[in-house]
């Protein structure tokens, strides 16, 4: 694969969460805020789906939505992604990053130990990571369910243990407003995109 010059971030917020725990709910939040000048949402699962749709002629749009459409091909897809990351465990990161230009990365998805394995060798000091929390009540109100295999799987619970999350964001409707929860990281966020160094 030729190796695509890669303007160097200056800060990288991972994501990661249960399903239905509101990822990409906060990191639009966050991007709207900041701006698509200064932060770019990068999305590991964006080219599996592309690619495993491509391979079964599904619908693309369709797999990057929220809706039970993606669903159905769920599990095969966490099968067929992980297939290509015992191969290279850095397969979809790389190719997630690629023609990004803004010094503000915010992945919404990370799954993995070697995700976050990946983004801290690459670029040692620039990563944080930060996760979305929402009660398993509040989740199934926004229409998650219980399915064995999936949310009892690395997909679902790699990153549950292990990690020293640099903030926590609680996502339930009695938590407290996500401007303020965000104040820190919105700051930190802007002050990193007006930074010369990296
Ligand atoms: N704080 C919130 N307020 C209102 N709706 C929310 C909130 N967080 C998540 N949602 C909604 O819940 C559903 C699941 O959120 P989403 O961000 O897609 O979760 P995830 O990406 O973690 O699976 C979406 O319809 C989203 O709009
Ligand atoms: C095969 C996947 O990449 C599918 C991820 O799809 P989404 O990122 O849409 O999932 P949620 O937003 O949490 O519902 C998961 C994996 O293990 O790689």
């Amino acid at each position: 694969m030729a190796t695509m010059v890669v303007a160097r971030p200056k800060l990288i917020l991972l994501f990661s969460g249960k399903r239905k725990s509101g990822k990409d709910y906060v990191t639009d939040f966050i991007h709207q805020r900041l701006g698509n000048e200064i932060c770019c949402i990068l999305r590991l699962s964006a080219p599996l789906k592309e690619q495993y749709a491509r391979e079964r002629g599904l619908d693309f749009e369709e797999l990057l939505g929220s809706g039970q459409y993606k669903e159905q091909y769920r599990a095969d897809m966490i099968a067929w992604g992980e297939r290509r990351r015992e191969q290279d465990p850095g397969f979809f990161c790389r190719l997630a990053q690629m023609g990004v230009t803004q010094p503000v990365w915010i992945v919404s998805d990370a799954r993995r130990l070697s995700d976050l394995q990946w983004f801290r060798t690459e670029y040692p000091g620039q990563t944080r990571c930060i996760r979305v929390e929402a009660s398993e009540n509040t989740r199934r109100q926004r229409g998650w369910e219980f399915t064995p295999g999936i949310d009892d799987a690395e997909s679902e619970c790699g990153l549950d243990h292990g990690v020293n999350y640099d903030w926590i964001i609680h996502n339930d409707e009695d938590a407290v407003p996500l401007e303020e929860q965000l104040q820190v990281l919105l700051s930190l966020a802007e002050q990193k995109a007006g930074s010369e160094a990296s």
